[in-house]
């Protein structure tokens, strides 16, 4: 019997709660609707304030933080339910990702956090809520991330071509799905996505990203630049890794411009967009050399200027959208939360130790009942 779930997905990226309906049963997950509802600035600021300043962060502040997204996250659930004629009684469960405040997997006691209070979404929706699904993995000894790629091995495998998923948001990671189905899937996180354009436009155009990449598109590739970016030790780490805002940040992109003060500020920009493609094209040349066919997801997708450069470096292989095989490319991540629930309450693994290093597999997340 087909249920209905709901993924909740609030990203790096910071751009908007992605709350995504889909129909899951044995063998099919579809989506059927899907809304973005937008992260209100002051929210957003006292993310970024937080996650800027981690040694003086404010208890209640974090607490208050806690409480308001997962009233945000419940409001963008009730809101697709009714813009879809649904009722709460008619979805199985919510999957709620939370909002990733620090991600320290490589640390003596490693950690990693999402805020957005499950409690809330549950009380106010009725519906029970599965959250909190990257610690289990953690405590396992994985990375507690990227957990999509069981998601993407269930939804695009293609067996007898080796097919590569790239998700481009605030962090890029890829998924490798190997040709011969009975060997395990790998990725990881391969460094920034689009949160350095995002920060250089938010800064010299005073606009959350640069729309289709057409002012990167008007630069230059600074390639001294682009050079010194690609030596960041995070590009030649082996996986299993995951990185985030932590790393690849405001501080780290001032760094890197202020060692090249006479690089016009749209040659930056593209040098930014060529750091995104080249950092993905060589992590999949170096760990998936037989890749057959490269499915683009995440925001990135909709950047024009960063599409042409990822085609053409990865010329001749062929590189689309997710979108080609079923599913749009924003919805994607919302999508594999909502699967991930699915996986949890029917008591199935969701973690993949083979992309997060994890000791075992283990049943990720926390339930979170529902209305009686
Ligand atoms: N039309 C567009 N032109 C250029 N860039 C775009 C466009 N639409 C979306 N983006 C980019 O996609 C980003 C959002 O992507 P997405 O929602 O996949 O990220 P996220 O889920 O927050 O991040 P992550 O996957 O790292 O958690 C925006 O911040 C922007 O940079
Ligand atoms: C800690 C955290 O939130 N990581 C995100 C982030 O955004 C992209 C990349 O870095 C990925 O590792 C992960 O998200 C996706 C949803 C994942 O776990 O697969």
């Amino acid at each position: 019997m087909p249920a209905l779930y709901v993924g909740l997905m609030s990203g790096t990226s910071l751009d908007g709660i992605d709350a995504v309906l889909v129909e899951i049963d044995e063998t099919r997950t579809a989506h059927l609707d899907a809304i973005t509802a937008p992260m209100p600035e002051a929210l957003r600021g006292e993310i970024l304030e937080l996650i800027g300043k981690p040694a003086g962060v404010d208890l209640r502040r974090l607490g208050a933080l806690d409480a308001r997204l997962g009233e945000l996250f419940a409001s963008a659930a009730l809101e697709l339910l009714s813009r879809s004629r649904r009722r709460p009684a008619d979805i199985r469960a919510i999957g709620s990702h939370g909002q990733t405040l620090w991600h320290q997997p490589d640390s003596d006691t490693p950690f990693t956090l999402q805020i957005g209070d499950p409690n809330r979404i549950a009380e106010r929706t009725g519906i029970t809520t599965v959250a909190d699904f990257r610690r289990r993995d953690m405590a396992a000894g994985g990375q507690g991330a990227p957990l999509v790629p069981a998601f993407h091995h269930a939804r695009f495998a293609s067996p007898g071509t080796t097919r590569v998923i790239v998700n481009i948001g605030g962090m890029a990671n890829i998924t490798i799905l190997p040709a011969l189905p009975e060997r395990a899937p790998t990725g990881f996180d391969t460094g920034p996505g689009n949160i350095l354009m995002d920060l250089h436009a938010l800064t010299h155009l005073g606009r959350p990203h640069d729309a289709s990449g057409a002012w990167a598109a008007s630069g230059q590739v600074d390639d001294a630049l682009l050079a010194t970016m690609l030596a960041d030790p995070y590009f030649s780490l082996q996986p299993p890794k995951t990185t985030g805002r932590e790393h690849f940040n405001a501080s780290w992109l001032q760094a890197q411009t202020d060692a090249r003060p006479h690089t016009p500020p749209a040659d930056i920009q593209a040098t930014l967009t060529e750091l995104t493609a080249r950092s993905i094209r060589d992590a999949i040349r170096q760990h998936a050399p037989d890749c057959g066919h490269i499915l683009i997801c995440g925001g990135g997708a909709h950047n024009l200027h960063l599409m042409h450069r990822m085609q053409s470096l990865a010329a001749p292989l062929p590189v689309a959208s997710t979108a080609t095989c079923g599913v749009a490319p924003e919805w994607v991540e919302g999508t594999a939360f909502a699967w991930l629930a699915d996986r949890t309450l029917r008591g199935l693994p969701g973690n993949l130790p083979s992309v997060t290093g994890a000791r075992h597999p283990v049943i990720l997340g926390t339930i979170y009942p529902g209305r009686l």
